[in-house]
């Protein structure tokens, strides 16, 4: 029985591979103070809304296996760590390539799938260029001073260009949080209208670094400041900081994005980015994301997971789904 309803859903999951339609970019607007000063947040409706989320039935759990999948179609696979070689990233970027084994998949019914996106820094953006080539899958690159954002501007500036330069097609930046935190919108929308001018045809996606902004009105009005000055996603935080990604700064960012939506007509993406690494807090962001914007933003045009670790445990829960069995974590290493 439950095989059977698996099987109907996972068939549609092969779709996610299919071409999305690519929506015009956010050209940005004029920013608009009064709309950013009027965003509020109401700490405590938020924290027992994202708190009720997780109980809530919106993905069927008889359709598990093809919401992780899915999921996996949407993680930027990540490594962002001082050691990284150029070893580690092509392991990872044959990950990303096949990031499920292929006897999972056909036991599952569903064709090749990849990651979104890989994610490093810009001295590993070449190496992880060319171990994609012909794959279709997009390199990342963190960049502007990742993960402080304190490096001189113009070095920050110019190193969106270089990694542009290199290969990347998604640039991830850091905002200045002092911007934020000093409540100079101005200075905030400017340096990011600068980097996205930077960006060119890459995508850029804003870190906002949540955990150091203070309170979640500060997320709201930052997340519309940098939507305002073209932004193609924002994503919560480096992995850095001592709070990463958590469910009440999802649930604002999001209606951020949808506050943004319904004015502009114009989708951005979202990002929750550092400290997701279970299968069953990948379905629960899901599953705010679907009752929050739609079924729209179910794409990996739409949403990304930053994420390390995450996809070694996705794909373990998978071969439980399969085998009814367990394997252990270090079978599923990453680089
Ligand atoms: O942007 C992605 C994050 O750095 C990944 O964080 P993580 O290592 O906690 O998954």
């Amino acid at each position: 029985m439950q095989r059977e309803s698996d099987a109907s859903v996972t068939n549609r999951s092969a779709d996610m591979q299919l071409p999305q339609t690519i929506e015009a970019r956010n050209p940005g607007m004029a920013l608009d103070m009064d709309w950013v000063m009027s965003a509020q947040a109401n700490t405590s409706a938020i924290e027992r809304r994202a708190g009720s989320i997780g109980a809530r039935r919106s993905l069927k759990k008889d359709h598990q296996a093809a919401w992780l999948l899915k999921a996996i179609t949407m993680i930027d696979l990540t490594t962002l760590a001082g050691d990284d070689t150029p070893g580690r990233v092509r392991r990872l970027c044959a990950k990303a390539r096949q990031p499920v084994r292929p006897d999972l998949l056909d036991a599952l019914g569903v064709g090749p799938i990849t990651t979104g996106a890989i994610c490093v820094y810009h001295e590993m953006v070449p190496t992880a260029v060319e171990a994609l080539v012909g794959s279709g899958i997009p390199v990342a690159a963190v960049s502007t001073g990742f993960p402080a954002g304190l490096s001189p501007y113009r070095l920050r500036i110019m190193e969106i260009g270089e990694s542009v330069k290199a290969g990347a097609r998604e640039i991830d930046i850091v905002i200045s949080r002092r911007h934020v935190l000093t409540g100079d919108w101005q200075a905030l929308y400017d340096e990011v209208r600068e980097m996205r001018r930077e960006c060119g045809d890459a995508h850029i996606k804003t870190i906002l670094a949540t955990g150091e902004l203070g309170s979640l009105r500060n997320v709201a009005r930052a997340s519309l400041v940098c939507m305002m000055a073209g932004a193609d996603f924002i994503k919560t935080s480096t992995g850095k900081e001592s709070v990463n990604a958590t469910l009440p700064v999802s649930l604002v960012m999001m209606r951020a994005i949808r506050d943004y939506f319904e004015r502009t007509g114009i989708r951005i993406g979202y990002k929750p980015a550092g400290g997701i690494s279970k299968a069953k807090d990948a379905l629960v962001y899901l599953a705010l994301l679907k009752e929050e914007l739609g079924d729209d933003w179910l794409t990996p045009h739409l949403f990304r997971f930053g994420a390390s670790s995450l996809l070694g445990d996705i794909e373990r829960q998978l071969e439980h789904h399969v085998t009814g069995q367990y394997s252990a974590l270090w079978r599923h290493a990453m680089g």
